[in-house]
């Protein structure tokens, strides 16, 4: 990659870009070709979630949740939000992958980033296209303890990791119950996270990733750059009103 194609570098002020979708349209995908092509920073909330735990032991009871799909409660995500934005935070762009997964967290966002520029992008494809990616998807458990993202295949032996050889697995929350439940989540929730954008006056934008990873890769950029340079006037929503 030339330096000349990398625009998320540090010497640029923070923006932040969150990537949402369904479960297996492309997130992780799509995140990557933004680390490698735009020198991305990703910031993730079980990432997030766990390296809090690490510096306060004993504040577990912040990770208790009754969800059934293992979701934090919003307090929790605010206090790692507010953790990474108030705290010594990175310059230049920063990919929330996966959130906000809510309305409120949208408004806790652009409440939290106090003016900063911050864009939507929500990939799109349809549940069937979403749901083959997701039964394809294997993960790395060697190369990733905690694996999330999908690993390169082995050209000779598909099944193996091509960066380990270690076989590869499939993902605990891509088997099909669990699967279906985030997928539904997603549907409701979506058009409530553009609405609350459009309200808060944050730039949204849908992008169809139906065709194949080399086709998206352009438009995911394009949107990308796009997003990140607006600013949002900022919350005048009470979250009374969520
Ligand atoms: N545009 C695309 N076309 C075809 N397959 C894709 C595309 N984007 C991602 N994939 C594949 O679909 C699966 C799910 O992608 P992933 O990025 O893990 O989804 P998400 O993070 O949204 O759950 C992976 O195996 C990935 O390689």
């Amino acid at each position: 990659m030339s330096s000349s194609t990398r625009e998320g570098t540090a010497a640029t002020p923070l923006r932040l870009v969150a990537v949402v979708g369904p479960p297996g349209v492309g997130k992780s995908t799509a995140t990557g070709v933004l680390t490698r092509r735009l020198g991305a920073r990703v910031w993730r909330l079980r990432e997030a979630a766990a390296a809090y735990q690490r510096a306060h032991p004993g504040a577990t009871h912040l990770f208790r949740t009754t969800d059934p799909l293992g979701w934090l409660p919003d307090l929790t995500v605010e206090v790692l939000l507010a953790a990474f934005l108030r705290g010594r935070r990175p310059s230049g762009l920063v990919v929330l992958e996966g959130f906000p997964g809510s309305a409120r967290q949208l408004h806790m966002l652009c409440a939290l980033a106090a003016g900063l520029p911050v864009g939507v992008l929500a990939l799109d494809a349809s549940d069937r296209t979403c749901e083959q990616r997701a039964q394809g998807r294997r993960v790395c458990a060697v190369c990733e303890p905690d694996p999330r993202r999908p690993a390169p295949r082995h050209p000779q032996d598909p099944e193996r990791c091509a960066r380990c050889r270690h076989p590869l697995v499939r993902r605990h929350s891509d088997a099909t119950d669990r699967f279906q439940d985030r997928l539904h989540r997603y549907r409701v929730r979506a058009p409530l996270i553009r609405s609350m954008a459009h309200r808060l006056g944050v730039p949204h934008q849908v992008i169809t990733v139906e065709d194949g990873p080399e086709a998206c890769r352009d438009r995911v950029l394009t949107a990308a750059k796009s997003l990140s340079v607006s600013t949002p006037g900022g919350p005048v929503i009470s979250p009374a009103h969520l």
